[in-house]
């Protein structure tokens, strides 16, 4: 089809919230990767995920450069299939996993065991046995009564490498939800109550887990490179601490993810060269102050792999007006995508496949859940003649939408489609009236 670079109205000289493939088509249309949205509408049914291979691999491979000595291991909350894992594997990243529901597809791609880390606030049994039968590389012990737990699961003579995940007391990330940092969440152990300390004194006294570093994460949607410098500054002076006290020096920090992305044009979203090139200079001068040799950085990028890669399509279901307001409905909402709902997120949204000349005006795109709070997007730019049947585009939607979804009121959740090269390719099918049923298995 023929496409011309997307340069949308209001979003020239800002950095854009689609894929770089994203490029206007005759009739009102959107190509991504040369593939029509309008089209993948019709033909995988609505609401449906598209997904740029091409942007998720380039995106995987940005981090490779911005810091070729540190390990990239893409966090798979934000979006796990089994093509993800094998994008992943060819890019060079290792995967970071919370489950053993997420090690599962990891492990049977053949993604090489010891670039897999296994994070969790509280991991269950199944979690554990899992990863120390594939072998996962790195365990995140996230609390004290862990380290005894995770320790008499590992078979002699065999030991288990860990790290421990601290708290550095910073406070990072879109949103109070999603700010893990600091002390007084769930997360992490803290280094000023002297809680971190305790865990790796009693990491250190059993023979059968290796202490390899430290970890932290310090939120989501972090904006500026700024607090992940003064989490390199307090965690080295903590490893000195612990050289000094325990004779230990750890050759491994992992600074976790929370790489920002724009979900709106003009959204701050750093580039991953911006990041690194801070995270890496502070890190030597820090050692440097220390005497410490520089550990092996790890980063934990998820959202800023996947989320510019992945575009959310609707079809308008109703429209109508309620005190003033234009309100357009459609057939997902907060069951496909709860970040509005949970974190007052914020999103574009083009109507695609109809051209017309209608003025634009200002809507708010809902879903179709029992809940006043489903909202998909609030005051959007949309033409005035929107009406049921329309297609809608939201970009930016590739992470912690479709792996967050849920069966709320039972509409089944959406297909994850794969874009590349002007073709698609279905990754992850809708969920189905039978699948459910399936599942409902009692009397
Ligand atoms: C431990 C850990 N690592 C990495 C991530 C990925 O974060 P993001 O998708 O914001 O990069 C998360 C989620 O916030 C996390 O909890
Ligand atoms: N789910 C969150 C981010 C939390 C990431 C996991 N620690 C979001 O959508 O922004």
């Amino acid at each position: 089809m023929t496409a011309e670079p997307l340069l949308l109205v209001g979003e020239l000289n800002t950095p854009t919230v689609w894929p770089a493939s994203a490029a206007l088509a005759p009739g009102g249309d959107i190509a991504v990767a040369r593939v029509s949205l309008a089209e993948l509408a019709e033909r995988y049914g609505t609401p449906a995920y598209v997904l740029d291979e091409d942007e998720v691999r380039a995106r995987a491979r940005a981090w490779r450069r911005a810091l070729p000595d540190a390990e990239i291991v893409y966090a798979a909350k934000a979006f796990l299939c089994r093509a993800i894992v094998d994008w992943m594997e060819q890019e060079g990243l290792g995967l970071d996993v919370c489950s053993a529901g997420e090690l599962e597809p990891a492990a049977t791609r053949g993604l090489p065991p010891e670039r897999i880390v296994l994070h969790g606030n509280a991991k269950s049994p199944q979690d554990l046995r899992t990863a120390l039968r594939l072998g996962v590389g790195r365990v995140v012990i996230d609390s004290a009564c862990e380290t005894a737990r995770l320790a008499a699961q590992v078979q002699g003579p065999d030991t288990q490498q860990v790290m421990v995940r601290v708290l550095p007391g910073i406070e990072a990330g879109a949103h109070p939800k999603i700010r893990t940092g600091a002390d007084g969440q769930k997360f992490g152990l803290s280094l000023a109550d002297g809680s971190a300390e305790d865990t790796i004194a009693r990491v250190l006294g059993r023979p059968r887990l290796e202490l390899v570093g430290l970890h932290c994460h310090l939120g989501s949607q972090i904006t500026e490179p700024g607090p992940y410098a003064e989490a390199v500054r307090r965690l080295v002076a903590f490893l000195a601490g612990l050289r000094d006290r325990y004779g230990v020096t750890l050759p491994e920090l992992d600074l976790g993810g929370g790489f920002a992305v724009a979900y709106l044009p003009g959204d701050p979203a750093p580039t991953p060269t911006e990041y690194g090139r801070l995270i890496t200079g502070t890190l030597a001068s820090a050692c440097a102050e220390h005497g410490l040799p520089v550990p092996r950085l790890t980063v934990e990028p998820g959202r800023s792999v996947i989320a510019p890669a992945g575009i959310a399509l609707y079809r308008v279901l109703a429209v109508k007006r309620s005190a003033g307001r234009v309100f357009v409905a459609v057939d997902g909402g907060m069951s496909d995508n709860p970040r509005p709902a949970l974190y007052g997120a914020r999103y574009t949204v083009r109507r695609v496949g109809r051209a017309s000349d209608a003025p634009m005006r200002a809507a708010t795109v809902v879903g179709r859940h029992c809940e006043a709070g489903d909202v998909l997007a609030e005051s959007v730019e949309l033409p005035e003649d929107i009406r049921p049947g329309d297609v809608l585009a939201v970009p930016a939607a590739g992470a912690y939408q479709v792996s967050m979804a849920s069966g709320y009121n039972m509409t089944g959740r959406p297909p994850v489609v794969a874009v590349s090269g002007g073709r698609s390719r279905l990754l992850v099918r809708r969920e189905s009236f039978e699948d459910l049923r399936a599942r409902d298995v009692g009397l």
